[in-house]
C-alpha cells in the first residue's frame, strides 16, 4: 500500500482554509441556485468538493492542487460585458496539469466563449424545466451506458451557437439546442442541463463518469477521515497554552463542534436571547450538564435583545438587529466578563463560533476562528456528530436559527404577548409531532405567528383572536423543501389541541408553500 498524501491546507470560500490529505474536485461558483448541490453529488460519491467564488484567484486554485474542476451555472450571460469569467492562466494551468474541467450551463458557456466560439440569447426563448436531450455521438462525457437519450433538466436562456476549435457536439436539446460538449483531447467538458438536480435522470451517474472514469479519482473520502482530519487542523490552530471560545446553541452544529474540541481548556457559552422556543434555556442547560458534560456558561442576553428589536417590523431590519447584538452586545464583554477562563495569566487568543452565525462576524475579531464545519452539510454534521458519539437526541433536532423566534413572528416581536403565544402553539405542535412518531420524518417544524386577528366563535361567544400558521417540510439541506403531507387526521388533532390550549389563538393554518418560491422560515 502506498503512504498516505501529506495532508494540505486548502484555502476554501472566503478565504477560509481545509485541511485534507484528499484528492479534490474545486467547484467554481458563477452564482447558480444549485451549486451547493453540485458539490454535494460530488460528495456523496466519496469525493472532496471544496467550492470557491468564480472570481478566485489563480493562487488560491493552485493552492488546493485540484484533480478535478468543475464551473457551476449561474444568471449571467457570458456574452454581456462584464460577466464573471475563470481567472487568467486558469486553462493553461488546467492543460499543464492535465485537469479535466467540466463545465455546467453558464459554466459550458464560459468554456465556449472563452476558448473561440460563440454563445447567443436563444431564438426560441430559452429551455426551462424537465425535457429530453438526444446524444448524438459516441463520446467519452457519457458512459457506454448512457449513449442515448435521457430525460435532463434545463434552466437556460443562452444557447453555444458555435463551439471552439477541436469540440464536439455530444448531445443536442428536443428543440435542437447544443447540450453537452467535448474536446477528449484537452479533456474539457459541457452540459447545457443540470446534472446536479434529481430531476436529470442519470444526472449523477454522469458526474460519477466525470469523476472516476474521466478524471480517475478514488471515491475514498470518508467521515472518519474527516474527523481525524478536523482534530488535527484544530490542534495545528489551538497552541498548548491558548483556550477556545465556543458559542453553544444546543443545536446541531455547535453541539458537534463543541465535541471535537473537548477539553479543559474550551469555554461554551450558551446565550439566552430571549427569542428561543418554551423553556429552551432550561432545557438545554440540562441536557448539555446530563449528557454531555460540557462546561456551559448561560449569558442572559434577553433584556438587552428584545430592547433592541422594539419597534421593529422590517425583516431584514430584526435580523440586522439581532445580528449586531449578538456579536457585539453579548459574545465580547458578557463572554468576557461572565465566563473568564480559569487558570488566570494563561494566554487567551482563540474563539470559535461554529458555523456562520446570524449577521456575520465584525471584521476587526479580536480572535482567531476556528470554524471545524464550515465546509459540511447538516447531514454531514449529523454523521460526524455520531461518529463521536454525540446522543441521538442533540443530533436528531430540528434546526433551530440563530435569530430564533424573531423571524417567525411577522412584524413586532416585542408587541403585546406575542412571544408567549408563539412559544406555547410551537410546543403543542412539535409535541404533537414526537406523538405522532413524526418527528424524524421532517427536516424542521414550527407554528409562525401572524400579525392578524380573525373572528371565532368559542363557547357560544365571539372571539377575535390571534391567527398561527404551521410550518414542517422535508428537506436534505435546506436548501429546496417541500411541505410536508401531514394526514387530516393530525392537522384535525393539533389545531384542536392548539385552540383549547392556548386560549387567545382561534384559528390555525397550515402553510403548503415548497421552496422555492417560499423559503422556510417566513421572515
Ligand atoms: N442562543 C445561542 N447561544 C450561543 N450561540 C448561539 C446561539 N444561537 C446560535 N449560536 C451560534 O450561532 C451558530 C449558528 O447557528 P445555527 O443555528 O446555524 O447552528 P446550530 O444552532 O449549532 O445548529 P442548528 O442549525 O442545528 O440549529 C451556532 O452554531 C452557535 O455557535
Ligand atoms: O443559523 C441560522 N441563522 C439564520 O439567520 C437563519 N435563517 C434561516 N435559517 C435556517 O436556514 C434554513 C433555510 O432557511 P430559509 O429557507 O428560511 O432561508 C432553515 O433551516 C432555517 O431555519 C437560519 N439559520
Ligand atoms: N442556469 C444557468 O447557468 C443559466 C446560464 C445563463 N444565465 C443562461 O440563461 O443561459
Ligand atoms: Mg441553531
Amino acid at each position: 500500500m502506498s503512504a498516505p498524501s501529506p495532508a494540505k491546507r486548502v484555502r476554501g470560500e472566503d478565504g477560509q482554509s481545509i485541511f485534507t490529505r484528499h484528492a479534490v474536485c474545486c467547484v467554481l461558483d458563477y452564482g447558480s441556485q444549485y451549486t451547493q448541490l453540485i458539490a454535494r453529488r460530488i460528495r456523496d460519491s466519496g469525493v472532496l468538493s471544496v467550492l470557491m467564488p468564480g472570481d478566485v484567484t489563480m493562487e488560491r486554485i493552485k493552492g488546493a492542487q485540484p484533480k478535478t474542476i468543475i464551473l457551476s451555472g449561474g444568471p449571467n450571460s457570458v456574452h454581456v460585458e462584464g460577466a464573471p469569467r475563470v481567472p487568467d492562466g486558469f486553462w493553461e494551468y488546467c492543460a499543464e496539469n492535465d485537469i479535466p474541467v467540466l463545465g455546467i450551463c453558464y459554466g459550458m458557456q464560459l468554456i465556449v466563449h472563452q476558448l473561440g466560439g460563440e454563445v447567443k440569447t436563444a431564438d426560441g426563448g430559452g429551455e426551462y424545466g424537465r425535457m429530453p436531450m438526444n446524444v448524438v455521438r459516441d463520446s467519452t462525457l457519457f458512459s457506454t451506458e448512457e449513449q442515448d437519450s435521457q430525460l435532463v433538466w434545463m434552466s437556460h436562456g443562452d444557447e453555444a451557437v458555435k463551439l471552439p476549435d477541436g469540440f464536439s457536439v455530444v448531445a443536442r436539446s428536443e428543440q435542437g439546442a447544443i447540450v453537452a460538449i467535448e474536446h477528449p483531447k484537452r479533456r474539457i467538458f459541457g452540459l447545457q442541463y443540470h446534472p446536479e438536480v434529481v430531476h436529470s435522470e442519470r444526472g449523477a451517474e454522469t458526474i460519477r463518469h466525470f469523476l472516476f472514469d474521466i478524471a480517475k479519482m478514488t471515491g475514498d473520502w470518508r467521515m472518519e477521515d474527516v474527523l481525524e482530519e478536523e482534530m488535527e487542523k484544530i490542534r495545528l490552530q489551538v497552541g498548548p497554552t491558548d483556550h477556545v471560545i465556543c458559542a453553544l446553541s444546543g443545536g446541531v452544529d455547535s453541539t458537534v463542534a463543541a465535541t471535537l474540541v473537548l477539553g479543559d481548556r474550551l469555554h461554551c457559552v450558551f446565550v439566552d436571547n430571549g427569542l428561543l422556543r418554551y423553556k429552551e434555556a432550561e432545557r438545554v442547560m440540562d441536557t448539555f450538564n446530563q449528557h454531555l458534560h460540557l462546561p456551559v456558561c448561560k449569558v442572559d442576553d434577553a433584556d438587552r435583545m428584545l430592547g433592541r428589536l422594539k419597534g421593529l417590523s422590517d425583516p431584514e431590519a430584526k435580523r440586522k438587529a439581532i445580528g449586531a447584538e449578538f456579536i457585539d452586545g453579548t459574545l465580547y464583554p458578557d463572554v468576557i466578563e461572565s465566563c473568564p477562563p480559569p487558570g488566570k495569566g494563561q494566554k487567551h487568543s482563540h474563539t470559535i463560533k461554529s458555523h456562520h452565525n446570524v449577521g456575520g462576524l465584525p471584521e476587526d475579531l479580536q480572535f482567531e476562528l476556528i470554524e471545524p464545519l464550515r465546509e459540511l452539510f447538516k447531514d454531514e454534521v449529523r454523521s460526524l456528530g455520531r461518529l463521536l458519539g454525540v446522543p441521538e437526541q442533540f443530533i436528531s433536532r430540528h434546526p433551530f436559527p440563530g435569530p430564533g423566534l424573531a423571524v417567525r413572528i411577522i412584524g413586532d416581536v416585542t408587541e403585546g404577548d406575542r412571544l408567549d403565544v408563539l412559544r406555547e402553539v410551537d410546543e403543542v405542535f412539535i409535541n404533537s409531532i414526537r406523538e405522532w412518531g413524526l418527528y424524524d420524518k421532517i427536516w424542521q417544524a414550527f407554528a409562525v405567528f401572524l400579525p392578524v386577528r380573525s373572528v371565532g366563535v368559542q363557547g357560544d361567544q365571539r372571539t377575535h383572536s390571534h391567527v398561527v400558521a404551521l410550518r414542517a417540510v422535508t428537506s436534505s439541506d435546506g436548501m429546496t423543501a417541500d411541505w410536508y403531507p401531514f394526514q387530516p387526521d393530525f392537522l384535525r388533532y393539533v389545531s384542536t389541541k392548539i385552540c383549547n390550549t392556548v386560549r387567545s389563538v382561534n384559528r390555525v393554518v397550515y402553510d403548503v408553500t415548497s421552496k422555492p418560491p417560499g423559503t422556510i422560515e417566513w421572515e
